[in-house]
């Protein structure tokens, strides 16, 4: 019954309480017959439950093993704050008495530290280390007795890759040290990480900062004053501070020379560690001893250290080179592009300015002068620069007077920028060479230049990738006073003299499209160049260029070029190259004889001018010739005869193949347009409509007198063809 009544007063007054759903409901319900059942609802039952709890935690406490806890619990916590505060204390000190410094290699504060420490022995009195064998001889290492004379390498000592700290003394104060090397990590991206980054903490056990600061001062000095080469440490191709002087010399600039040959010599070689060997004969030409037969070049692409002493004030700084080889030029496979980079371990800038200076005087004592050439890349977008070994004017054999007149005409030119001005000209000249190949046309260009002490801008128009627009473009990024060369000026454009001997060949490789088949008489033939006509006089006319330029055009065919490109104002002088005079022929002779008895030279010049018919042969056939006989005067007159014999048969065998070669080219021709007709008539005969439907009304193919299909009488404009009824 009494649980009958529960359950009706439950019933009535949860649904005020709960919401609608049956879970909660059912979880309300039983809490509320629990708190029903211990009474909590009176005040009386929450003191009898605090009163139930206290007497139950009074048993707990005065149980002996719950005393214990508490005991353990109580002195725990005491241990473990004082720990904590014990550690707070000891990181303070650490922090008030331990100096501590970060090194990173490819900074230079890494290599100075790093140098004292390696010839302080400091590996050495580590407890652990790793011994390598490596060439000492130039270190001071006093412990190491092996490996002096007998050329093998010695043993050293180096921190062991386990990263723990060495320990040792300096000037009465502890010290630890941390090296950390070969690549912390390969996932890095940025430059300085990977294969070879090192880190060296540095901790001094004072709590005087400037300990630290002398130790690295004492280090950047020892490194500064040191006589003995620093091991390289790390080869890291990042600019290693930006804050210390470095000076970029690029190829084609004359300094990237002078820096060159003082790199190359001994002076700079001895401290030099990786080298390239060569016996290939270099840009400045061979030495005259027999060691200079190998020259030995500061390897490119790795880095060197050398010590470079000012002979002017006597100061040194370590320098640190990079060398980065150029490419072959695309045209002449001549080396472009390099570069050298120096870093100064000292921001001095007298140092840098007396290294300049002390390169420079090292290539002049070794007398080569060069003249810098600028070359168009071959997508013709920018300038490849080198330079090349001047040529010396009086060395060119050329009529009475040439080059004296083209000299005076050049300097005169150059002087008078101001008259030009005045008188509203362009301040440009022209300079057309024509004549047969090898008569010294390029030469005296590049002779010219080095006695005005010009650049040299060479363009080729028979560069693909050179239009009228990048022909503009380089053009207009060129010096003031300079020198523009265009060989060859009339292979850009389609020659409209096509019976021309020496271009016949070249012209009918043209005249066939990239499949070989010949393009027909009446289909333009594809220019020579991109570079059209008028692109180019836009170029010898532009005036976005500096002006003070000296435009120099050569050419074997002067009738092959447009009037309009040589007109007055553009090529305003015409100089015509023969084929050797006899006076030339003797005076070649002469030149490549100047070292012998001159009486004999004489006698032998002359007999040899009479026997070399004049005007036949170039310059530089005859060179050839003698080129064979350098040491033998009267060899080279006694042998001239066979030799124009030999000229005179070879003469005769290129004209005869150049008659069979002609008469080949015509046969072919005829045969391909007989067999293009023939085509023709073909083509035309499969569109003609079917000869059923042939009649007056429906419209006929005539066949025309010469041969050829007619149209179709409905087709025509007209004036129609005559039909053979009609005729
Ligand atoms: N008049 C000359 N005096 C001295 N050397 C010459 C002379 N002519 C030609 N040579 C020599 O002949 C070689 C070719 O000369 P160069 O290239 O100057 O001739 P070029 O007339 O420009 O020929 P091309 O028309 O084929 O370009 C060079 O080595 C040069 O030394």
């Amino acid at each position: 019954m009494i649980l009958t009544d529960r359950r009706r007063a439950t019933s009535h007054t949860l649904p005020t309480i709960c919401g609608s759903s049956m879970r909660s409901r059912a979880l309300l319900l039983v809490l509320w017959r629990l708190i029903r059942r211990v009474g909590l609802y009176s005040k009386r039952s929450w003191s009898r439950l605090l009163w139930t709890i206290l007497s139950s935690l009074r048993k707990i406490a005065t149980h002996p093993q719950a005393a214990e806890l508490f005991r353990f619990i109580f002195l725990g916590t005491i241990v473990e704050t004082g720990r904590q505060v014990a550690a707070k204390v000891l990181q303070f000190a650490k922090d008030f008495f331990v100096v501590r410094a970060e090194f990173a290699s490819g900074d230079f504060a890494y290599d100075w530290v790093v140098n004292y420490l390696e010839n302080h022995r400091v590996w050495n009195e580590s407890r652990s280390f790793k011994v390598v064998a490596r060439n000492a001889t130039t270190r001071p290492y006093p412990t190491s007795n092996l490996g002096k004379v007998d050329g093998h390498p010695d043993p050293l000592y180096e921190p062991a890759t386990t990263q723990s700290p060495s320990l040792f003394r300096w000037k009465g104060y502890w010290m630890t040290i941390t090296k950390t090397t070969a690549g912390m990590s390969h996932y890095d991206t940025r430059p300085e990480i990977g294969a070879g980054y090192g880190v060296l903490v540095l901790s001094v056990l004072t709590w005087d900062r400037s300990v630290l600061d002398d130790f690295v001062s004492e280090a950047r000095s020892f490194y500064v004053n040191s006589q003995v080469l620093p091991r390289k440490q790390f080869n890291i191709k990042s600019e290693p501070s930006e804050s210390l002087l470095t000076a970029h010399f690029r190829q084609g600039d004359i300094s990237y020379d002078w820096m060159l040959e003082y790199l190359r010599s001994s002076d700079a070689l001895k401290d030099i560690m990786e080298l390239n060997v060569t016996t290939k004969q270099s840009d400045l030409g061979w030495g005259t001893g027999p060691k200079d037969a190998v020259r030995f070049m500061p390897a490119p692409e790795s880095m060197q250290r050398l010590l470079f002493k000012s002979p002017r004030t006597g100061k040194s700084a370590w320098l640190q080179v990079v060398m980065t080889a150029g490419s072959p030029h695309w045209e002449t496979s001549r080396l472009v592009g390099g570069s050298i980079t120096i870093t100064f371990h000292s921001s001095d800038r007298e140092v840098m300015l007396d290294l300049i200076d002390a390169a420079k005087q090292k290539y002049t004592e070794l007398g080569t002068s060069r003249v810098t050439v600028h070359l168009m890349d071959k997508y013709g977008s920018s300038w490849n620069s080198f330079t090349r070994s001047r040529r010396a004017l009086s060395t060119l054999v050329l009529p009475t007077d040439v080059k004296e007149m083209l000299l005076a005409d050049a300097l005169e030119f150059l002087d008078s920028e101001k008259w030009y001005n005045m008188a509203g000209i362009p301040h440009r000249r022209g300079y057309l060479l024509y004549g047969a190949p090898g008569t010294g046309k390029s030469s005296t260009v590049h002779a010219l230049a080095g006695e005005l002490g010009l650049e040299i801008y060479f363009i080729s128009l028979a560069n693909p990738g050179v239009d009228d627009f990048s022909l503009a473009r380089l053009i207009s990024d060129t010096p003031s006073r300079w020198i523009l060369l265009i060989e060859d000026i009339d292979c850009a454009f389609p020659s409209r003299e096509d019976d021309d001997e020496d271009e016949d060949e070249k012209d009918e490789q043209r005249k066939r499209d990239r499949r070989g088949n010949r393009y027909q008489s009446n289909q333009l033939l594809p220019p020579k160049s991109a570079v059209t006509l008028s692109g180019l006089l836009n170029v010898l006319d532009s005036v976005s260029s500096e002006e003070g330029r000296l435009t120099f055009a050569t050419t074997n065919h002067i009738k092959n070029l447009d009037p309009a490109l040589i007109r007055a104002g553009r090529m305003d002088l015409k100089i015509k190259y023969s084929l050797a005079t006899a006076s030339q022929i003797e005076e070649v002779f002469k030149v490549f004889f100047s070292e012998t008895d001159s009486t004999e030279v004489e006698q032998c010049a002359s007999k040899f001018a009479a026997a070399v018919p004049p005007e036949m042969y170039s310059v530089a056939q005859i060179q050839g010739y003698l080129l064979n006989k350098k040491r033998d005067p009267l060899g080279a007159v006694e042998g001239v005869e066979e030799w124009l014999k030999e000229q005179e048969a070879e003469r005769r065998a290129l004209i005869e193949s150049k008659r069979r070669w002609r008469e080949e080219m015509a046969r072919r021709r005829m045969e391909e347009e007989q067999q293009y007709q023939l085509e023709m008539q073909q083509q035309q005969r499969m569109e003609m409509p079917p000869l059923s439907n042939a009649g007056y009304e429906g419209g006929y193919v005539a066949e025309r007198e010469d041969g050829r299909e007619g149209e179709s009488e409905d087709e025509d404009d007209g004036a129609g063809y005559e039909t053979p009824n009609e005729e």
